[in-house]
C-alpha cells in the first residue's frame, strides 16, 4: 500500500518497500520556479522524509509536463530591496540543497525537460541523476545571463562533479546542455527514454552498490586542474578570455571565477560563503537589473499575438522568393526551426541550389557536432524544394519575398504572387528600407501585404520586425508575428516608415561613425572603443560584414524620406567608385582573406581612397558619444512618431537587431540611467558645435523638462 503526503508545492507518495517519490509542483505555475514558499515547503516535506524510518530512497521529479525546474524566481529576486536581502535567498537555497546532500537517505533526481540555475543545483545536491533523452531536456546554469552568479552551490558542486574547466564554461557562458552532452560530461548518471525515467530512478535509488562507493569527485578531470598549479593557469586563461569577451562590463564572470577558486582553494564553506556574498551584490547591480529587464520584457513579448485578441492563422506553407543570402537564410529557418515546408523560387538555377546549400550547410553543421543523426537532417531538407516558374505555390499561407531592393520588382512579386497564389496568401517583404505601403501600392489585397524584416546572418540573428502599413488586417499582423516566432525570432511590430525601427537608428550612428573617421579617427582604434563600449563589432567591421554597397543603397533612401541628418558623408561615394563593399567582395575597411580570426588587420589603403592619411589617431570621448548619442536620440524619436509601440520594444529591438549593449539594458533604459536631461543637454551642447543632426528630438526635450523617464 502506498502512502501519500501533500505540501502544496510538495506531493509524495511511499512506496511498500520504502521508496518515496517527491513530486515538485507549484501551484498555479508554468514552470517550477524556487521561491520563498518553495523553501518553507521544502523544510516541511523533509522533516516529513528525515522523520520517517521506514523511507529508504527519494526521487525527486517535476509534475510540470516539460520541465524540471527553470531556477530561482526571478520575480522575487527583483523585489529584492538590499544585497543582503538577497544573499539570505541563496543561503537559504544552500541549507536546502546541503540538507539533501547530507541525507543518509539516497537521493536521486529523476529529470525531463529544463533544469537550469538553482534547478540543476537542485539535481546536483542530489546523489545521482537521471535524465531523459528528450530534446526538452536541457541542463545549465544561465545565470550569468541574468548578470548573476549560480547562488545555491552551483560554484562549488558542479566543478566538484565535472572538473574545473567544464564548470567553467558552463558557468561562464551559461550553455545548455544536452542529455548526451550530460552523460558524456558526467553532470548525469544514465540517459533513458522518458517513458522509463521514473522506472530508471527508482532502480537507481534502490541499487545499493553506488552508494557504497563514495563518487569520487570530478570524475572527468584532466591532469591540469588536479594540481593547484594547474588550476590557477586554468583560471587566469578563463579570466583573460571572459574579459576579452565582457570588455570588463559585466561584474558576474569575475565573481564566478573567485567563489570557485575560493572553494577549490579553501574549502566547501568558505566556497559558499563567498557564493551567497557574490550574488547578493550582482543582484543589486545596474548590469544585472538591465540584463532581468530583458528577461522580463522577451518572456512577455512570447505571450503576444501582435494584434491584440486576434488569433494567428496556422501556417502549413511558405514560399521564400530569391535564393540569395537572406532568402537562403530565411528558407532554412522555415524549414529548420519553424519545421514548415518551404519552396523556394528564384530565376536562376544557381540561386536555388545557393539556397538549399544554406540550410544543408547548417544542418550538415549540427550532424558534425553529433547533435543531429543525418537521416535527421535528410528529413529536414526535405522540407526545402525549390521552383524556377510559381509551381507548387498556390496553397501556402505565407510568401516571404526577399529580392534586390527595387520598388518595381518588389510590385512585380506581389502581381505574381497575387495571381498565382490563393486569396489568403500573406504577402511578407523582406526589405530593409521601402515603405511597405509603397509595395502594397499595387495590391489587390493589400490588408494581406506587410513587411517580415529579417537581419544578417538569419539563422543567427534573433530578431524579426513585423511592420504593418496602414491596411495591413490584424489577421495578417497576428499569422506573420506566430510564423516569426516558430523560426525561432523575438519579433517586434514596428509602424510602416523608410527604415522602420532598428536601420534607422543605426544609420545615424554609422553616420556619425563615419563622420569621426573623416575628422582623422583611426579604423581600428574607434572599432576598438564602440566594442569597449559594449557593442559586438565596431561600426566599420560591421559594415564590411553587411556591406557597404548595402548602405549605400539604404542612405539615400532615409535621407529623402527623413530629412537631412540622414545625409551620408560624399567620402562614402569614394569607397564604392573603388569596388569597395566589403566581405562580400573581399575589399572594404579590412583586409578580408576569408579567415574569420579575431586579428583583423585594417587594409591601410582604404584611408588613401577616403583622401586620408593612414592614422593611429584614438577616438576621443565626444566623438564616441556622438555616435552614441545619435542613436539614442533617433530611438527616441521613432517612439514618438509611433514606429515602434514601447520603449520595450525599442530596448529589444536594438539588443536583438543590432547588438545594443545589453547589460546597459537598451537605448531608453540607457537614456533612463543617463538622466533624460543631460541626455537632452548633451544633444543640445553638441547641436551647437556640430549643426541640426544633433537637434534633440521633441519627445525627450519634454520628458527631460518634466523630470520623466522612459520606465518608471
Ligand atoms: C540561486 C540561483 O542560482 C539563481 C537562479 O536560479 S536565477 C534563474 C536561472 N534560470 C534562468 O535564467 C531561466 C530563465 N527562464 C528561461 O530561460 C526560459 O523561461 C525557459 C528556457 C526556462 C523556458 O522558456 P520557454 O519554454 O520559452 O517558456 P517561457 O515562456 O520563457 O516560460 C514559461 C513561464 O515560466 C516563467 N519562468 C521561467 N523561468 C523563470 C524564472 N527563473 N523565474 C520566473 N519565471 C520564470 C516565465 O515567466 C513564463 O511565465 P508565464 O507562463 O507566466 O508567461
Amino acid at each position: 500500500m502506498t502512502q501519500e503526503t501533500n505540501v502544496s508545492s510538495f506531493s509524495m507518495t511511499i512506496s511498500d518497500d520504502g521508496i518515496a517519490m517527491l513530486k515538485m509542483d507549484v501551484v498555479g505555475e508554468t514552470m517550477n520556479t524556487l521561491r520563498a514558499e518553495f523553501a518553507d515547503d521544502f523544510d516541511s516535506i523533509w522533516s516529513e522524509i528525515t522523520g520517517n524510518s521506514a523511507i529508504r530512497g527519494v526521487v525527486i521529479y517535476s509534475g510540470k509536463k516539460n520541465s524540471f525546474v527553470a531556477g530561482a524566481d526571478v520575480h522575487m529576486l527583483e523585489s529584492c530591496s538590499s544585497a543582503a536581502e538577497a544573499q539570505s535567498i541563496a543561503e537559504k537555497g544552500q541549507q536546502i540543497f546541503d540538507a539533501i546532500e547530507q541525507s543518509k537517505i539516497p537521493v536521486v533526481a529523476a529529470v525531463h525537460g529544463v533544469a537550469l540555475g538553482g534547478g540543476l543545483e537542485l539535481a546536483l545536491a542530489c546523489h545521482r541523476r537521471v535524465c531523459s533523452d528528450s530534446a526538452k531536456t536541457l541542463m545549465g546554469l544561465p545565470e550569468v545571463q541574468l548578470g548573476l552568479l549560480p547562488g545555491s552551490g552551483g560554484t562549488q558542486r558542479l566543478p566538484a562533479l565535472v572538473g574545473v574547466s567544464k564548470a567553467l564554461d558552463m558557468m561562464l557562458t551559461g550553455k545548455q546542455i544536452r542529455p548526451k552532452q550530460a552523460l558524456k560530461m558526467g553532470l548525469v548518471d544514465q540517459v533513458v527514454p522518458e517513458s522509463i525515467l521514473m522506472d530508471a530512478a527508482t532502480k537507481l535509488v534502490k541499487d545499493r552498490a553506488w552508494q557504497r562507493k563514495k563518487k569520487k569527485a570530478g570524475g572527468v578531470v584532466g591532469a591540469l586542474e588536479s594540481v593547484s598549479i594547474g588550476r590557477n593557469i586554468i583560471f587566469e586563461q578563463a579570466s583573460k578570455q571572459v574579459f576579452k569577451k565582457t570588455q570588463g562590463n559585466y561584474p558576474a564572470p569575475a565573481k564566478i571565477i573567485e567563489a570557485i577558486k575560493i572553494g577549490l582553494n579553501k574549502g566547501r564553506k568558505a566556497g559558499l560563503a563567498v557564493e551567497a556574498q557574490n550574488f547578493g551584490e550582482l543582484v543589486m547591480t545596474d548590469e544585472s537589473k538591465a540584463l532581468r529587464s530583458i528577461f522580463f520584457a522577451t518572456t512577455e513579448m512570447k505571450r503576444e499575438s501582435g494584434a491584440g485578441d486576434v488569433q494567428p492563422q496556422p501556417v502549413n506553407k511558405a514560399v521564400v522568393l530569391g535564393g540569395g543570402l537572406m532568402g537562403g537564410g530565411i528558407a532554412a529557418v522555415t524549414a529548420t526551426k519553424a519545421k514548415v515546408p518551404v519552396r523556394i523560387k528564384d530565376i536562376s538555377e544557381q540561386g536555388l541550389s545557393n539556397a538549399l546549400k544554406y540550410g544543408y550547410d547548417i544542418l550538415n553543421k549540427r550532424v558534425k557536432r553529433r547533435h543531429m543523426t543525418p537521416s535527421a537532417r535528410d528529413k529536414q531538407m526535405s522540407l526545402m524544394s525549390t521552383t524556377l516558374q510559381y509551381n507548387g505555390v498556390k496553397d501556402a499561407n505565407i510568401v516571404v519575398e526577399a529580392v534586390f531592393e527595387d520598388i518595381a520588382l518588389k510590385h512585380q512579386m506581389v502581381k505574381d504572387i497575387e495571381a498565382n497564389c490563393s486569396s489568403s496568401t500573406i504577402f511578407a517583404s523582406n526589405t530593409s528600407s521601402l515603405p511597405i505601403g509603397e509595395i502594397a501600392q499595387v495590391a489587390e489585397r493589400p490588408e494581406n501585404v506587410i513587411g517580415l524584416h529579417y537581419f544578417s546572418p538569419v539563422d543567427k540573428m534573433p530578431l524579426a520586425e513585423v511592420i504593418a502599413h496602414e491596411k495591413t488586417s490584424a489577421s495578417t499582423i497576428a499569422t506573420t508575428v506566430a510564423f516569426a516566432k516558430k523560426q525561432g525570432k523575438t519579433p517586434i511590430v514596428v509602424k510602416d516608415g523608410a527604415g522602420f525601427y532598428v536601420n534607422r537608428i543605426l544609420a545615424l550612428y554609422m553616420n556619425e561613425a563615419a563622420q569621426v573617421l573623416l575628422e582623422g579617427a583611426s579604423i581600428s582604434e574607434m572599432d576598438k572603443r564602440l566594442v569597449k563600449f559594449g557593442f559586438p563589432v565596431g561600426p566599420l567591421t560591421l559594415l564590411d560584414e553587411v556591406g557597404i554597397d548595402v548602405g549605400a543603397k539604404i542612405g539615400p533612401i532615409l535621407h529623402t524620406n527623413l530629412g537631412d541628418r540622414f545625409e551620408t558623408p560624399d567620402a562614402f561615394d569614394k569607397l564604392l567608385d573603388d569596388d569597395r563593399k566589403g566581405k562580400k567582395n573581399g575589399k572594404g575597411f579590412y583586409i578580408q582573406n576569408g579567415k574569420t580570426s579575431s586579428k583583423k588587420i585594417v587594409d591601410e589603403s582604404v584611408y588613401g581612397v577616403l583622401g586620408l592619411s593612414p592614422s593611429n589617431q584614438t577616438m576621443k570621448k565626444h566623438q564616441l558619444d556622438r555616435c552614441i548619442m545619435q542613436m539614442l536620440n533617433e530611438a527616441a524619436r521613432c517612439y514618438e512618431e509611433g514606429i515602434i509601440a514601447s520603449p520595450r520594444d525599442g530596448d529589444v529591438g536594438a539588443i536583438f537587431g543590432i547588438g545594443f549593449p545589453p547589460f546597459l539594458g537598451g537605448p531608453f533604459r540607457y537614456m533612463d540611467t543617463l538622466g533624460l536631461e543631460n541626455v537632452v543637454t548633451k544633444l543640445q551642447l553638441f547641436e551647437l558645435e556640430y549643426g541640426s543632426r544633433f537637434s534633440p528630438a521633441k519627445l525627450l526635450v519634454d520628458m527631460a523638462e518634466k523630470g520623466d523617464s522612459f520606465y518608471k
